[in-house]
């Protein structure tokens, strides 16, 4: 579905990404994991429109993905969700779940569609209970990336990436994400997760890549690996052993 060949992103002498191919199938969960600077924000941020890589191509159904071009991402079906709680605090949070949906398409559904489109997302994420009218900057945090998460829903993405966006949730609300992370895949689309959280990672995750100081250090699909096999090509060569490697 999404194939990433030969990325490649330098910030001045730091590498975030270097030379990196990773296949992304459909109706996968699809781990990202990495230390702290591995590149997984960088990864992310290429797939989502806002950095511009140096070098290297991804193929999405079999097309060139345009690079740099958030809005175009977004029409083509890629939502990301952010750590940081990307909300409009002073409007609704009927307003900031339709945020996005503005252009010919909103114009187009009817006041009762959109209440219903609401409904049915907050419904995926067991949180029908949220009142839509008041300003969503008065919700809990917790609330607030729940409403973002609808938002990206709301566009009925192909592929949805959450970037350790589950952090800010509380159990309830976060195991109501991983069950709609989990019908989503079984709907033949793709969920790309960045976790930190190995319990997560093995729960959920059909494949799993590891970034290690910005390389691909492998991909593992499910069954193959434990959770010890993905630590250890999360951390770097320990230098006695590279040593110890480079001397046989
Ligand atoms: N805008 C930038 N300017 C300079 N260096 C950057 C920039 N963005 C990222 N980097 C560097 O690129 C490397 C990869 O960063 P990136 O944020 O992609 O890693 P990460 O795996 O997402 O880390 P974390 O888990 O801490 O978010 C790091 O060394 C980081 O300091």
């Amino acid at each position: 579905m999404m194939i990433v060949e030969g990325l490649s992103k330098t910030y001045g002498e730091t590498v975030a990404l270097s030379d990196v191919s990773i296949d992304f199938k459909s109706g996968t969960v699809h781990c990202v994991l990495g230390e702290n600077g591995s590149g997984k924000s960088t990864l992310v941020k290429i797939l989502s429109g806002i950095v511009t890589p140096d070098s290297g191509s991804i193929r999405f159904d079999g097309k060139p993905l345009p690079f740099g071009r958030l809005r175009d991402l977004i029409d083509l079906g890629l939502a990301t969700v952010f750590q940081e709680v990307l909300i409009a605090p002073d409007r609704s949070v009927a307003d900031n779940i339709l945020l996005g949906l503005d252009g010919p398409f909103r114009r187009r559904i009817s006041k009762v569609e959109r209440k219903q489109l609401i409904e049915k997302v907050l419904d995926t994420l067991g949180a029908r209970q949220l009142p839509l009218d008041i300003e969503a900057g008065k919700l809990p945090l917790a609330s607030q990336q729940i409403v973002v998460i609808a938002r990206a829903l709301a566009r009925d993405p192909k592929v949805l990436i959450l970037d350790e966006a589950t952090a800010a949730l509380d159990h309830g609300d976060r195991e109501a994400v991983f069950q709609m992370m989990e019908r989503m895949a079984a709907d033949g689309k793709l969920v790309i997760f960045i976790s930190h959280r190995m319990e997560e990672v093995m729960r959920l995750s059909d494949d799993v890549s590891i970034l290690r100081s910005g390389m691909h250090a492998g991909s593992f699909a499910r069954g193959s690996f434990t959770a010890a096999d993905l630590l250890a090509k999360m951390a770097p060569p320990a230098r006695g052993l590279v040593e110890e490697g480079t001397a046989q």
